[in-house]
């Protein structure tokens, strides 16, 4: 790939819309917080953590995921490590993030709704201030837990309605298909929440059209696996709807054997508005320049292609149409500067 390109990649503005902020504690926080807290991980050092993420599958992720995210304990806590993230996204030219969180993983540990969300929320509130970046929350459901613990969460944030913007749907897919959970979308849709499901990670494509039909979800996360249905392919260019793609972390769960046949070219060639995106770079090997650059490298995109990924997470955040004109804006600065 040629140093133009590289440069370009990192240099352009972009959204990521899929990013669990639980994904982004590194190690070292981990060790940190495990510290100032008194929580006991059972690993011997930072190297020792790292070393255990070798994933065949998404199940094997999760299950260290949830463990690492047993150090957060305080407001603090949750501040620091979507702060740290925050700031890893500015050095990577994101000049919007919608981040995911998930409250159950907190809450079934004794901490309060109230800690987790306003420990958050003020990360996002001084990454405006102080980075410009537009950061928001999106609030997830853990689908392997039933719809009932869904509904209790959501009661237990209402309260916080106006610090998260949106609902996602998340954790182990393949048994858990989203109409599961229709009762509970339903009602965010009448709060007016955005709503958001992981779907074709993993899971089928009949999991991608039940997102669509039976939660009426605006964007899906992943939803790679969708290219296995044509009839679905039509529907989602149809509607663009956006899919937040994250190709380290199909590479690191061994939803592709190998970077190169990720089919991230195919989705975009087929005129989806897909966008790419980190998932939980701690784990995956790679913040957002690290996607575009090992992606980009190995699939051979293009400077078209570049630009239209840009384009498509502007277009696919949950941003007014105002700001969104205004990323968009920045993005063709960003090309004309570089020679157009
Ligand atoms: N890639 C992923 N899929 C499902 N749930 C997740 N939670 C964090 N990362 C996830
Ligand atoms: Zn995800």
């Amino acid at each position: 790939m040629t140093q133009n390109l590289t440069e370009l990649l990192r240099a352009m503005p972009k959204a990521e819309l899929h990013i669990h902020i639980e994904g982004s504690l590194e190690p070292e926080l981990i060790f940190e917080m495990a510290r100032r807290n008194g929580v006991a991980i059972p690993y011997a050092s930072v190297e020792d953590l790292r070393k255990a993420y070798a994933f065949t599958n998404l199940q094997s992720f999760l299950d260290i995921y949830y463990a690492g995210a047993s150090v957060l304990l305080k407001e603090q806590d949750f501040h620091d490590m979507a702060w740290a993230y925050l700031l890893r996204a500015k050095a990577d030219n994101v000049i919007r993030a919608e981040i995911f969180f998930d409250p159950q993983t907190h809450t079934a540990r004794g901490v309060s709704m109230e800690t987790v969300i306003n420990g958050l929320h003020r990360a996002c509130t001084n990454a405006k201030s102080q980075l410009g970046i537009d950061a928001e929350l999106i609030l997830c459901f853990l689908r392997h837990l039933s719809e009932e613990e869904a509904f209790d969460t959501l009661e237990q944030a209402l309260p916080y309605r106006d610090k998260f913007i949106g609902v996602g749907l998340d954790s182990s897919e393949v048994g858990h298909p989203p109409e599961k959970f229709a009762r509970v979308f339903a009602k965010c849709r009448q709060q007016g929440l955005h709503l958001v499901a992981h779907a074709g990670e993993e899971g089928p494509p009949a999991y991608v059209w039940s997102a669509l039909d039976v939660l009426k979800v605006e964007r899906i996360d992943h939803g790679v696996q969708s290219v296995k249905d044509p009839a679905l392919v039509q529907r989602l260019a149809k509607d663009r709807i956006p899919l937040t793609v994250c190709p380290l972390s199909n590479l690191k769960l061994c939803v592709f054997p190998t970077l190169k046949e990720h089919n991230i070219r195919q989705l975009l060639d087929a005129g989806l508005c897909a966008t790419l995106n980190s998932d939980d770079p701690a784990y995956f090997g790679g913040y957002m320049n690290d996607n575009f650059v090992q992606t980009f490298e190995a699939t051979g995109l293009t400077k078209a292609h570049a630009y239209r990924l840009a384009k498509n997470s502007f277009e696919g955040s949950f941003a007014d149409d105002a700001k969104k004109r205004e990323y968009v804006q920045r993005l063709d600065a960003a090309f004309a500067a570089r020679g157009g």
